[in-house]
């Protein structure tokens, strides 16, 4: 049997998840992994941690030989980049947990761990404590994964939960969600969909081999929803939700967005409160499973890291299989989603956008519509962002093909009964 590596670590961070980190390292003895220096940004701050072990020369840990671990839990993807790359290209394994840094510079990544042997490992950076990279990674090995469809944003699932349930005002429920280490430090990354962006652009890769820039994804965040929209929801038995989903499509190709979305009653996603996320995987044979767990904050995420380290003891890689060993999935835009849109004025709302429209309200002082639009439109439009306009996706909201669904109405028109 193969010894397991003592782990000398250099710790990049020592906010919510690096101080998180070094408690948990504390009361894992066993694992054999120490922190021998910790690199922060300011020297002034006080820190539940002696003195000695800080300071600010990123070199003093990339640089030291002994040093064979480094964990990066900064919060500036730009200097994040720096330090990891670096730290491989000086025959360094690295754990971290920056989801935007991971997702903006995939292939680079990808390039440095093939180049350098090297183990870069980020299980916390998607969904923190639940293991869906590794998951994803090992045991849906195969060709069977149909969707993933998940919560995977603890901020915006928290302050959704405060809002709707407990009655919070929006940025009291933000403020709340920064107090307690949920919040990224610009919380526009988590309000505006970013942050969920970013994490799904990870996971589409490990799910299935598909490498793409995050800004090639539609997205949304939670920013535009109105309290109206609530009351909807709220009427039809539904709750909204900042869903991430990618769905193999008939075409071979995989769809995928992060929007607002309407959730059923029965869908386990429903159940997902406050920072808790859910992913709920499709997969041949298996059907439905769902993973469940904290999203964000200091020990969750600290765990998710502490699993990484321990993996490294085996020297555990990521392999890429989907990417590398497997014919790998294209990202495809030929889908429709079925929308609500509510809006404030009619001027804002291009009607020849949509492929058709269902259900249209615009007698009150918020007005709204259901139909069918082309993903593809959205992508290039951004009027349904701006002037206040809300855009929730409905609960079954994917649609693949228009056409039956055309003739269908077609033929429901023709005998009087739309
Ligand atoms: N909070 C959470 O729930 C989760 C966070 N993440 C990710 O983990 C990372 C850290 O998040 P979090 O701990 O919440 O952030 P914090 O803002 O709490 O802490 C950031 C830490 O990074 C340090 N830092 C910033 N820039 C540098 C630099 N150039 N060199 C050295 N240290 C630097 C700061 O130093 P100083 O203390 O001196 O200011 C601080 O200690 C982020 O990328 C975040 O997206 C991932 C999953 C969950
Ligand atoms: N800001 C993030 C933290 C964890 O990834 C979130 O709220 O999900």
């Amino acid at each position: 049997m193969s010894e397991h590596k003592e782990l000398v670590i250099g710790l990049f961070g020592f906010g919510v998840v690096g101080e998180g980190l070094y408690k948990v390292l504390q009361q894992t003895p066993s694992l054999k992994a120490v922190i021998k220096k910790v690199c922060i940004k300011h020297p002034g701050k006080k820190r539940n941690a002696p003195e000695d072990l800080f300071t600010t020369d990123r070199n003093a840990l990339l640089n030291d030989r002994e040093i064979n671990l480094i964990v990066e839990v900064i919060d500036d993807a730009k200097a994040g980049f720096e330090i990891v790359s670096t730290a491989l290209k000086n025959g360094k394994d690295v754990v971290s947990s920056s989801k935007k840094m991971i997702a903006e510079n995939l292939k680079e990544l990808l390039r440095l761990q093939q180049e350098t042997g090297g183990s870069l490992l980020y299980e916390s950076s998607a969904c923190a404590s639940i293991p869906v990279i590794r998951n994803l990674e090992e045991y849906y090995d195969n060709d069977l994964l149909h969707s993933i469809r998940g919560i995977i944003n603890g901020s915006t699932n928290f302050i959704l939960t405060k809002i709707f349930e407990e009655h919070l005002a929006f940025k009291d429920a933000l403020l709340l969600a920064q107090q307690l280490g949920f919040a990224e430090s610009d919380p526009t990354l988590d309000v505006e969909g970013i942050d969920a962006l970013n994490k799904l652009t990870i996971l589409l890769l490990h799910a299935y081999g598909i490498l793409v820039r995050p800004e090639q994804l539609l997205f949304n965040g939670i920013q535009n929803i109105a309290k109206s929209d609530a009351q909807v929801a709220r009427s039809r038995g539904q709750q909204i939700k900042l869903v991430a989903q990618a769905q193999k499509l008939i075409n071979g190709g995989v769809g995928a967005y992060v929007l607002p979305q309407f959730v059923a009653p029965e869908s386990p996603l429903a159940f997902v409160k406050n920072e808790y996320n859910g992913v709920v995987i499709e997969s041949g044979f298996a059907d439905q499973q769902f993973f469940y767990g904290k999203g964000a904050g200091s020990f969750p995420t600290a765990s998710a890291v502490l699993s990484d380290i321990s993996a490294l003891r085996y020297s555990y890689r990521y392999e890429y299989k989907k990417l590398y060993h497997h014919k790998p999935h294209q990202l495809n835009d030929d889908i429709y989603l079925k929308v609500f849109v509510s809006f404030t004025d009619l001027a804002y709302i291009p009607k020849e956008a949509f492929e058709w429209i269902e259900e249209w309200h615009a007698q009150e002082s918020r007005k709204y519509l259901s139909g069918v639009i082309a993903l593809q439109k959205l992508k290039e439009q951004s009027w349904w962002k701006e002037n206040g306009t809300s855009l929730i996706v409905e609960a079954d909201g994917i649609i693949e093909d228009i056409e039956e669904r055309k003739l269908k109405k077609k033929s429901l028109e023709l005998a009087g009964l739309l």
